[in-house]
């Protein structure tokens, strides 16, 4: 089952079936960067398609927004990125290795590092000797020192201080920023959201565990701005709704768990967070999506550093006020390595093993294959046209070559939930056989009622 398939038996099988591949691989490959091939580029696209349709086109509240990942560097100074935007580094004297010193502290004794201050955790390194260097055992490790995360870059020819620049790393701060652009040129009504997707970018010390944590990552995120003392019901909605989203797509439920941030650890503008965690073969319970409730941190934050005022004028009763927000925000590259580990299974059918991605319909990355049972005519010009008729629908794929069975397992190992055979009775009787890839089972539909039928079984 889904569950023994582990983090090596995973990453080999992305690439076989070109979901993801090493980044320039052929040079050796580059670290914790990966690139999504042409199965896997169509199952991340569902994914994000899935969000914005649920999140933005769905509901009536909530506005799309796509901003620059190069902002100004103020932006970074207000939100207290430049400040406080780091991780925890301690270097190993005798590997010259950099590491975490939260996880490394944790791996090594269970302790809850997390949040702990540079000289608490040296002091457990240096007092605890079950805290090695993982890759020679040695226990000679640097102070611990606050590293910022942020990638760094220059605008224009000239690298100088004052052309120093920031690649985004997080999609959030752009929403806050055109807070007042957004209500004043929409009809937008507290409460209401703004919805984005792009790329971050983070500098992590440690990236890892495939496509989980890597420097190079797409958000999605969406900022909700509510009336304060409405915030704490508007953030259990939400939590909620997220919740939904994943059950709705399959995800199996016991999979899935709420972590609450305990309160003296909570980010600087955090009042509550609330993370929906996946329960990852290889890592165990982490976070998939972090809900938090940012309070008016961030648009205070602004409106002290730009000089404006961003406050929300309600034009019924003429208050102004500072809304609270609430943020759910996850990455897409992280819902699908969960979305493949549920998915994954091996199984016996009918004495013949089959790898099998049970991925649910709207997220497999092809959503139906047409097979010709013959390569001759007229049964393959049917296959044809039919394929032909519907594949400005979605995503589909069409195959001739080897025998059905053959055609049938690589369909099952892509995830693609349905397949349309064109057999020599068609030529007479005008219907199709539609195999579920779940069940199994067959059905024979006419031709004519393939588009609807398959309609009606991948929005599921
Ligand atoms: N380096 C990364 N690679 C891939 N996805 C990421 C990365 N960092 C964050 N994300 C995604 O963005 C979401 C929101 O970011 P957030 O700042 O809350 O993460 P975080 O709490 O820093 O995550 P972590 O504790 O795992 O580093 C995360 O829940 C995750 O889905």
């Amino acid at each position: 089952m889904s569950q023994a398939v582990t983090m090596e038996k995973m990453v080999a099988f992305c690439k076989r079936r070109g979901f993801v591949y090493q980044s320039s691989e052929i040079y050796g490959g580059l670290r914790s960067s990966y690139d999504y091939g042409p199965l896997g580029v169509e199952m991340k696209r569902n994914i994000k398609e899935e969000w914005w349709r649920s999140t933005v086109h769905m509901r009536d509240d909530v506005v799309g927004l796509d901003a620059a990942i190069i902002m100004h560097p103020k932006v970074w100074e207000a939100s207290g990125h430049t400040a406080t935007f780091n991780d925890m580094l301690v270097e190993s004297r005798t590997s010259k290795r950099r590491y975490r010193a939260d996880h490394l502290i944790e791996d090594a004794t269970g302790i809850d590092a997390e949040g702990l201050s540079p000289e608490e955790l040296t002091k457990i390194i240096q007092e605890d000797d079950r805290v090695k260097d993982p890759v020679d055992g040695g226990r000679d490790f640097a102070p611990v020192r606050p590293f910022n995360l942020m990638f760094e870059t220059y605008m224009g020819p000239v690298k100088s201080d004052e052309n120093l620049a920031y690649l985004r790393p997080e999609t959030a701060q752009g929403i806050f920023v055109n807070f007042k652009n957004v209500t004043q040129t929409s009809r937008v009504k507290v409460p209401f959201g703004i919805a984005q997707q792009g790329k971050s970018f983070r500098n992590e010390i440690t990236p890892g565990n495939f496509i989980f944590r890597t420097r190079e990552f797409e958000q999605m995120e969406m900022e909700f701005f509510v009336e304060p003392g409405t915030d704490e019901e508007w953030h259990e909605y939400w939590i909620e709704e997220r919740w939904n989203w994943y059950l709705n797509l399959g995800i199996r439920e016991e999979n899935l768990r709420r972590y609450e941030h305990p309160k003296e650890k909570l980010s600087h503008y955090s009042k509550r967070t609330v993370d929906i965690e996946y329960n990852y073969p290889f890592a165990g319970w982490s976070e998939l999506e972090g809900v938090a409730n940012r309070t008016d941190y961030d648009l205070k934050q602004h409106a002290e550093h730009s000089g404006e005022n961003l406050e929300y004028i309600d034009q019924t009763t003429n208050n102004r006020y500072y809304p609270y927000v609430i943020e759910p925000a996850v990455g897409p590259d992280r819902i699908m390595l969960a979305f493949l580990m549920d998915a994954y299974t091996e199984e016996e059918v009918n004495g013949e093993e089959r790898t099998v991605l049970k991925l649910h319909p709207r997220i497999a990355p092809t959503k139906a294959a047409v097979f010709p049972l013959s390569k001759k005519q007229p049964v393959s010009t049917i296959a044809r046209e039919l394929y032909d008729d519907l594949k400005g629908d979605y995503r589909l794929f069409y195959d001739d070559s080897g025998s059905i069975g053959r055609r049938y397992r690589r369909q099952d190992e892509a995830g693609t939930p349905f397949c349309v055979t064109v057999d020599f009775d068609t030529i007479e009787d005008k219907q199709v056989t539609i195999r579920d890839r779940d069940t199994l089972k067959q059905e024979r539909i006419p031709i004519k009622a393939v588009r609807d039928r398959l309609k009606d079984l991948i929005s599921g």
